[in-house]
């Protein structure tokens, strides 16, 4: 779609108006908007949202918590089962009991979905504040800060370097704004922004218009301000988004659709099921009922609170970690990824450089050089990024605070062109005292070198001989080489020029060098190591210079021999550098296009792929990686585009994270699969059951009882251990493994049910009931007492084997002896199987239409138990060999 179609119509508008206009068509002034025309605007335009959450009321979280198909057919199971036991019945068959526990089922349900989403609201809270960006605007004639959320049509915001602009704008004021549109137009490239109105004849692309900024897009440098107006959807980014892609992610869609096969399969059976055990025993209510409770075993009614817990389990884990996840689709991918990519600055090095030596250009001591050093630093508008803080921090030296604020004094900023990491320098143009105008240049010294024809040394001016390439390398290789970062700093009279365009920056006068110690960190080889046994591999992608990417990477034990630099992926062709990036860990003087291509590249080998970086430079790789990752520290923009934000930028802290993000994964889809699986199993023992006996294999009332049970259990299960195994290599998330796994262990539960079936009703059943077969028996009473044999039988057998096969299939290894189970699990498992065993020797069994079982039936059941877990080992292990892992 054409972009600039999509562009607002009052910011055409305003870009061909002068301020003055704007101001008057919008009823504002200079002093922004009056309090009351906030709310006005909201309403007349929208409000900043394009995640347009719905309000999430206490009502509305009620709501969602009772009120989900799931519940809906549990309601109306009770109501049917109200008006068939309760209501239409005699007083003296009244039996409330099968809607006292769809209750119960709907309540428990209901509740902890309620309190897992007040919780997981909780942390989503705590995380609103910390990742989301705040802006300064003027309201009322103060300048205030608010979340760019609130943000409205008509707001005065102010910009600075290292902002993401918040909204669609048109500028009304601005010095050396500089900003990158590369997250809208896709193209790198940094571009001057002014408030001037442009012409109607002017022919150029919307984007290209100085006037506008647009939301999403980033300030490199400088500073701006604007007027909104557009906001929301309505914005050029908000209109080009895709809406569903932000509603609803991958992860969720996956888990939907599983509970939608799940339903389906259960709308397809159940009708079958009360077809067939109506024909089969000839009452019609009794076998709805039976059909409709086969429908509450089989609907996964705790998927989306499991679900809930899981995921609010796992990022409240992770923030205490120190990580913070953005996004909960991150969470899975961000297990699953298998290559660090990362910046040196932080990760290796500590995140504080500290400034050594300064130079000229033999290497002698030189104030001269720091203190037009400093000056750039000072006046440069962009971000100020480690370098700068370093030459900055030597005002802070003692005695020395007076001499800069006085050197701040005499120099006053006039112009510059900012910071571009494809470029590597930036230049600052001051003027001093006497209205004389100088050009001060610093950065990579390679840069920096090649736009300079004079040396000064001592106060005079010489031209650089042939040799200079080589007189430049004997002072600064040793220092490399020692793992300094080093740059340089050159200057240039401009007389009395009031702006430096980009052919000003040639015949520079190189004036020496600056020597930054980056300190590698003593943890960072350890953290690289524990990365490894995670089996994610690490990939350094630095802008800085090679040799002192080496002189780091071998003090921390990373190999190196295989280095390329920026220029050699220049060189290779997209194929070449997919098969170069599996073969190299370290990448130096990179720029961010060029980190971009390396992200690419190793995406289209198949990788999962994490990027950690904090800087401007390190934006476009976050965005192009599977999962981006910045940390708290770095500039908004980065921090905005992230998945995941890391509180400390340390690589623990992200080896920790990854850690929890790979349990909580396990435990969810443990949880899916394991039921899936179950269910599967279930109906097909129901199917066939129904299909040959003339009777009930279970009642309506029973089958809900072992829900229930099964349900209470499935709360327990975010908290549950996960194996080192499972956890100690990352994983992808499919739904495609969920089919096989449905029908490799469902059917195995429905042997040992028709085992048990045909034990009951050719052996247990007549035992007890004369030797005679249900079809043989005429008295009524001994026909009840089969019946209730038999299902009292399978009910046992049933809500073993199901508690059962949740510790079966929970790990690949032995239960109990080799992996344990959390305590709570545990628990549940035993009281749940001791009480409900127990029950059936209590007089309640008669209002559940159970009865009392022979102790010999307890032998065959241990029997048949012992051998489903023996039979389910085998068949695991044969999974796991097939396919390499189990959940
Ligand atoms: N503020 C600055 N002023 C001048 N030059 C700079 C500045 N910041 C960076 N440079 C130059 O640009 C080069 C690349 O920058 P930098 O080392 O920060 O890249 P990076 O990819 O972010 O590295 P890292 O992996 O250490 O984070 C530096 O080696 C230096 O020469
Ligand atoms: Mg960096």
């Amino acid at each position: 779609m054409n972009k600039a179609s999509l562009l607002n119509d009052r910011m055409k508008k305003y870009a061909h108006s002068d301020t003055a206009a704007l101001y008057n068509d919008l009823g504002i002034t200079r002093n922004g908007l009056r309090l009351e025309q906030v709310e006005a605007m909201k309403k007349k335009y929208g409000d900043n949202n394009i995640f347009a959450r719905k309000a999430d009321t206490i009502w509305f979280r009620i709501r969602r918590a009772f009120i989900n198909p799931f519940t809906i057919i549990l309601f109306v199971l009770a109501i049917v089962s109200f008006i068939t036991d309760v209501w239409h019945t005699n007083s003296l068959n009244k039996n409330a009991t099968t809607v006292i526990i769809i209750s119960v089922i709907i309540l428990i349900s209901g509740v902890v979905r309620f309190i897992q989403e007040i919780r997981s609201k909780h942390a989503y809270d705590q995380l609103d504040r910390l990742v989301h960006t705040h802006i300064n605007v003027k309201r009322d004639g103060v300048i205030i800060k608010i979340p760019a959320e609130n943000l409205v049509v008509g707001d005065r915001v102010y910009l600075a370097a290292g902002d993401r602009v918040p909204a669609d704008m048109r500028l009304i004021n601005t010095m050396d704004l500089f900003v990158s549109q590369s997250a809208i137009t896709g193209e790198s490239g940094i571009l001057e922004k002014t408030s001037r109105k442009h012409d109607y004849m002017e022919q150029m692309a919307f984007l290209q218009y100085e006037n506008l900024v647009f939301m999403g897009t980033g300030v490199i440098s400088g500073k701006g301000e604007g007027i909104v107006l557009a906001v929301g959807k309505e914005t050029l980014y908000g209109n080009f988004i895709q809406p569903n892609a932000l509603t609803s992610n991958s992860f969720e869609k996956g888990a939907n659709s599983i509970a939608w096969v799940l339903l389906r399969f259960m709308i397809v059976l159940v009708p079958i099921v009360f077809i067939i055990s109506g024909i089969t025993q000839g009452n019609w209510t009794e076998a709805f009922l039976f059909a409709l409770s086969v429908a509450v075993g089989l609907t996964p009614e705790m998927l989306p609170m499991v679900i809930t817990a899981c995921l609010a389990k796992g990022s409240t884990a992770m923030f205490k970690k120190q990580t913070i996840i953005k996004d909960i689709n991150a969470m899975q991918v961000f297990g699953s990824m298998d290559i660090l990519c990362m910046d040196k600055t932080g990760t290796l090095t500590n995140v504080n450089i500290l400034l050594e030596y300064y130079m000229d250009i033999l290497g002698n001591e030189s104030k001269e050089v720091l203190r037009f050093a400093y000056l750039n630093s000072l006046y440069h508008s962009g971000v100020k990024n480690p370098i700068d803080k370093a030459i900055l921090e030597c005002r802070n030296m003692p005695q020395k605070s007076e001499y800069y604020e006085t050197l701040a004094k005499q120099y006053t900023k006039v112009d510059e062109i900012p910071f571009d990491y494809t470029r590597k320098y930036v230049s600052t143009l001051i003027a001093d005292d006497n209205g004389s105008h100088q050009l001060i240049m610093k950065g990579d010294v390679e840069a920096v070198f090649s736009r300079c024809t004079f040396v000064e040394y001592q106060g005079t001016v010489h031209p650089i001989l042939e040799d200079g390439r080589s007189s430049v390398a004997a002072v600064v290789d040793e220092m490399l080489e020692d793992g300094m970062k080093v740059i340089a700093v050159a200057r240039k009279d401009l007389g009395n020029q009031n702006t430096v365009s980009l052919t000003d920056e040639a015949n520079m006068v190189l004036l020496g060098y600056l020597a930054f110690f980056d300190a590698p960190k003593k943890s960072a080889a350890q953290s690289i190591a524990k990365l490894k046994n995670l089996q994610v591999e690490t990939k350094i992608l630095t802008g800085d210079h090679q040799q002192i990417a080496i002189s780091i990477c071998s003090r921390i034990g990373i190999a190196s021999e295989n280095m390329l630099t920026g220029a050699d992926v220049n060189r290779l062709s997209d194929l070449e550098l997919r098969y170069a990036v599996e073969k190299t860990s370290v990448f130096a003087e990179l720029s961010p296009s060029q980190k971009v291509r390396i992200v690419t590249a190793l995406r289209e080998n198949g990788h999962t792929v994490g990027f950690l970086g904090d800087g401007l430079n390190d934006i476009p790789a976050i965005c192009e990686a599977d999962v981006g990752i910045s940390v708290d520290t770095a500039v908004d923009a980065a921090k905005d585009v992230a998945d995941v934000i890391l509180l400390q930028k340390d690589l623990n802290v992200l080896e920790e994270g990854i850690l929890e993000g790979r349990k909580t994964f396990a435990n969810m889809s443990k949880y899916i699969k394991i039921t899936a699986s179950s269910n599967f199993g279930n109906i097909l023992s129901i199917v066939c059951a129904s299909a040959f006996l003339p009777f009930l294999p279970m009642a309506a009332i029973q089958i809900l009882l072992l829900n229930l049970l099964y349900d209470i259990l499935c709360i327990v299960l975010p908290w549950d251990h996960v194996d080192q195994e499972v956890f100690s290599s990352p994983r992808e998330w499919s739904g495609k493994t969920l089919g096989r796994f449905m029908r490799f262990f469902g059917p195995i539960s429905s042997i040992f049910d028709g085992i048990t079936f045909l034990f009951l009703y050719f052996v247990l059943c007549p035992a007890l009931t004369g030797g005679l077969l249900y079809t043989q028996l005429t008295d009524p009473a001994m026909q009840f007492q089969y019946i209730a044999l038999f299902q009292t039988g399978w009910f046992l057998e049933s809500m073993w084997t199901q508690v059962l096969i949740i510790h079966m299939l929970r790990t690949q290894k032995i239960p109990f002896l080799q992996s344990r189970p959390s305590t709570p699990v545990m628990l549940i498992t035993i009281i749940g199987i001791l009480l409900f065993t127990g029950l059936t020797f209590t007089p309640i069994v008669n209002i559940l239409g159970l009865t009392v079982l022979p102790l010999w039936y307890f032998g065959f059941l241990l029997v048949v138990v012992a051998s489903y877990m023996l039979l389910t080992t085998v068949w695991k292990r044969s999974y796991v060999a097939k396919y390499g892992e189990l959940i």
